[in-house]
């Protein structure tokens, strides 16, 4: 399945953006020189070292910190915070009191959505990340893994141009893992939404993306920016058994392996 319709929205420009932290002897440069333009609808994975910058470039383009130098746009203006980007996080950061489908309302909320158009708006959101039946179950009552989607569909109910995840897997079993990558996959197909997605895993990133961009180690500096070959709409457990497929996962591996020397 291919996106709804081409994206005319979710262009991302980075230019000469560099960030430091610190003063005096204590400065150091964390990120940079980067340039970048990321195409509307573009699935775009960042890998690197530890310590390579790679959270710091999300947060550039999220609008939670500014640039030491150089500018980040995206369609043109600059990034705000909640208006421009949703985020996802390595943890689900949601509010534990509420339900499943009251996490999902209260950011349709936030996204302006009429009150009256929610309870519907949210169960479409719940069905598009795998989690039919779960609306009124408390979030400390679900899984880890059902949490991480609930914290996706948040995400997705606010209609920002950009969607940006930081590691949101990295804390869940393999299996879960798995499962998930899966669905964002398929989401991101029917979506088209621009996104920015941050990973240690060679793996997750050929999964993943569409494009493959590797950092050095600090400062992080763009040193490698793979154009995935494999087919978007193609299943999941066709990927996973392509010779492409493989053959992707080892470039970004030792791209990987190498910038970190
Ligand atoms: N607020 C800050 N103050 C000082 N130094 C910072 C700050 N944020 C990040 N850094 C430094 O900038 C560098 C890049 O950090 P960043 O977290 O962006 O890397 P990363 O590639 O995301 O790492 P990881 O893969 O471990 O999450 C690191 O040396 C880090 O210590």
């Amino acid at each position: 399945m291919l996106a709804d319709s081409t994206p005319d929205v979710g262009r991302v420009e980075i230019r000469n953006l560099e960030r430091r932290f610190g003063t005096g002897a204590d400065r150091i440069t964390a990120l940079g020189p980067i340039d970048l333009d990321i195409a509307p609808g573009e699935f775009l994975v960042l890998v690197g070292a530890s310590g390579s910058g790679k959270s710091t470039l999300l947060r550039q383009v999220a609008g939670f910190d500014s640039p030491t130098k150089g500018t980040v746009a995206i369609d043109g203006g600059a990034p705000h915070a909640g208006r421009t980007a949703g985020v996802v996080f390595q943890q689900p950061r949601l509010f534990p009191w509420r339900t499943v489908r009251g996490n999902v309302e209260l950011a349709l909320g936030y996204a302006g959505v009429a009150r009256s158009q929610r309870h519907a708006k949210a169960d479409e959101l719940l069905a598009r990340v795998g989690l039919e039946g779960t609306a009124k179950r408390r979030v400390w009552e679900i899984s880890g893994g059902q949490q991480q989607r609930v914290a996706i569909a948040r995400a997705l109910a606010v209609e920002t141009p950009v969607l940006l995840m930081d590691e949101p897997f990295a804390a869940l079993d393999a299996l879960t893992r798995e499962r998930l990558q899966d669905d964002i996959r398929l989401v991101s197909a029917t979506t088209g939404r621009t996104t920015i997605f941050v990973t240690h895993s060679a793996e997750e990133a050929a999964f993943l993306g569409t494009r493959i961009v590797v950092l050095s180690k600090r400062p992080g500096q763009v040193v490698a920016d793979i154009a995935s070959p494999l087919a978007r709409d193609a299943k999941p457990e066709h990927v996973r058994d392509s010779l492409e497929f493989s053959a992707l996962r080892q470039e970004i591996s030792t791209a990987v392996k190498s910038a970190a020397q």
